[in-house]
């Protein structure tokens, strides 16, 4: 039974009602699970209102600011998580990002500040906030963390984010060896390519699609909910003997040699 009554799970990267992460939310909550939310704070407070008005209706105990360059606001997510719930049991990783530039054009062309920043928020944050994450699940637990196809192979305009991605599984695989003895599991999903805000910063993301819907075995390409059922499985104990895997959810693409 795929049950996550009583398991705290605390999902970041929610900007909109078309973010993968969001589809993880509506999962996790339909699974029983207590919520927390990050968002990504700025001046304006405009993603706080935003994102705060999409989770409203699965009511989330933590709805705190989180941006992963912010080492303070790093330490307080956590904290608050602590005092909340006191222990911690899944963790959602759904966010990434690269300029403009790192997302079109040249690959030999990325500046080492584009490179830096797409690195740092990208792929250092997973192990960053598993380093928070670890000491409150006590009682093992889940990470989750989202990554693409481009982190494997070429995919046009996916540059900088595919170097990103592959640092990313590899990190995956670094943190799974490193929590397995403390029984906390570490996977991502490999999404096909799916219409949200930081994928139509990559171009020519609707030619991705397109591509994905004509070539891939199930014709189509996969929805944020589909995404968040093998989130919510890949934390449930029905997954129990599933660590340092990149499983991909996107229709069966990635078999397709032609
Ligand atoms: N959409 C796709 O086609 C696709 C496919 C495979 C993997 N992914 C991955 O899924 C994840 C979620 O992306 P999405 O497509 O749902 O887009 P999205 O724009 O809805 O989500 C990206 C999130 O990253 C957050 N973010 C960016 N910089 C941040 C920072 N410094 N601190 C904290 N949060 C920050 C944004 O606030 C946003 O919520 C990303 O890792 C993305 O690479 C997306």
């Amino acid at each position: 039974m795929l049950d996550l009554t009583g398991k705290n799970a605390l999902v970041t990267g929610i900007a909109n009602n078309r973010s993968i992460a969001w589809g993880i939310a509506q999962q996790l909550h339909k699974a029983g699970a207590n919520l927390g939310v990050t968002y990504l704070p700025d001046e304006k407070g405009r993603f706080e209102k935003k994102v705060r008005e999409v989770v409203e209706p699965l009511n989330p105990s933590i709805f705190v600011p989180c941006n992963v360059q912010d080492e303070a606001q790093m330490e307080e997510t956590f904290k608050v998580v602590e005092e909340t719930w006191g222990k911690l049991d899944i963790l959602i990783h759904c966010l990434a990002f690269a300029d403009k530039e790192g997302l079109s054009g040249d690959f030999s062309g990325i500046s080492r500040e584009s490179f830096t920043q797409s690195l740092e928020i990208s792929t250092f944050s997973l192990g960053n906030m598993a380093k928070y994450a670890k000491p409150l699940m006590s009682e093992g637990g889940s990470i989750v963390t989202l990554t693409y196809v481009g982190g494997v192979k070429v995919i046009p305009n996916y540059n900088l984010m595919g170097v990103a991605k592959a640092g990313l599984e590899m990190t995956v695989r670094y943190l799974a060896a490193e929590l397995g003895p403390q029984n906390i599991r570490v996977n991502a999903i490999s999404a096909g390519p799916i219409r949200t805000l930081a994928a139509s910063a990559v171009g020519g993301i609707l030619d991705m699609i397109h591509h994905v819907e004509a070539v891939a075995p199930l014709r189509r390409t996969v929805t944020q909910l589909e995404v968040g059922n093998t989130a919510t499985f890949l934390s449930s104990d029905l997954a129990s003997g599933i660590t340092g895997q990149v499983i991909y959810v996107d229709a069966g693409y990635e078999i397709m040699g032609m």
